[in-house]
């Protein structure tokens, strides 16, 4: 079984119904187990910034894929809830980005692991220090939690992720 932590954002449309729906389907999936989900923050949008305030939020996820079909199983998830994105970090219904899985570090055209964009993320780092402070970055030589304590600006507390009981399987 492989530990893997997956980004979820959301800034077009019904945005809490995306995160929502694909924790759902991320869960459906039988090869899949949702373990535990951060709450919900309001971000500000990074890179593109003529476009509206993001929903982020972050799950760890227990799985017998391997990275690259766990990759097929978040890319079936955007396109089954409609992603459509033309602009390199615009408007998006719905980015599932793998973080992290288990220690392994991976550099493909088509995956890589850890995201290679992550250290530098308050919409990431903030929502992951709820569930993984301890969680140690080799590239900046900090855990996640001292990331994310020194880079809260733009990222706001939203609600707690609704679906927790139906969705979360608890070791009981
Ligand atoms: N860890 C990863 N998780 C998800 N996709 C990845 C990862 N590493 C590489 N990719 C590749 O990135 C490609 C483009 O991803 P995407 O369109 O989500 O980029 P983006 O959301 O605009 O930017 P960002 O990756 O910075 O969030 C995907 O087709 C996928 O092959
Ligand atoms: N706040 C915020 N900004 C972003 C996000 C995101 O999920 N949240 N995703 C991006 C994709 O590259 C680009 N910018």
């Amino acid at each position: 079984m492989h530990k893997a932590y997956i980004a979820l954002g959301s800034n077009v449309g019904d945005r809490e119904n995306y995160l929502q729906e694909a924790m759902k389907l991320l869960d459906a999936d039988a090869s899949i187990q949702v373990i535990q989900a951060s709450s919900i923050y309001e971000t500000e949008p990074v890179g593109f910034t003529d476009q509206g305030p993001f929903l982020n939020m972050v799950a760890e996820v227990e799985t017998t894929l391997s990275p690259f079909s766990l990759l097929a199983a978040t890319q079936a998830i955007e396109r089954k809830l409609g992603r459509k994105r033309l602009i390199r970090f615009g408007p998006r219904t719905l980015d599932l980005d793998i973080l992290l899985f288990d220690h392994e570090n991976i550099e493909t055209g088509e995956l890589q692991i850890p995201h290679p964009r992550m250290w530098e993320r308050a919409f990431v780092l903030v929502p992951l220090a709820e569930i993984a402070p301890d969680v140690y970055s080799e590239t900046c030589k900090q855990t996640v939690a001292e990331l994310a304590s020194a880079m809260q600006a733009g990222v706001t507390w939203w609600r707690d992720w609704s679906g927790v009981d139906q969705y979360v399987h608890t070791e009981s």
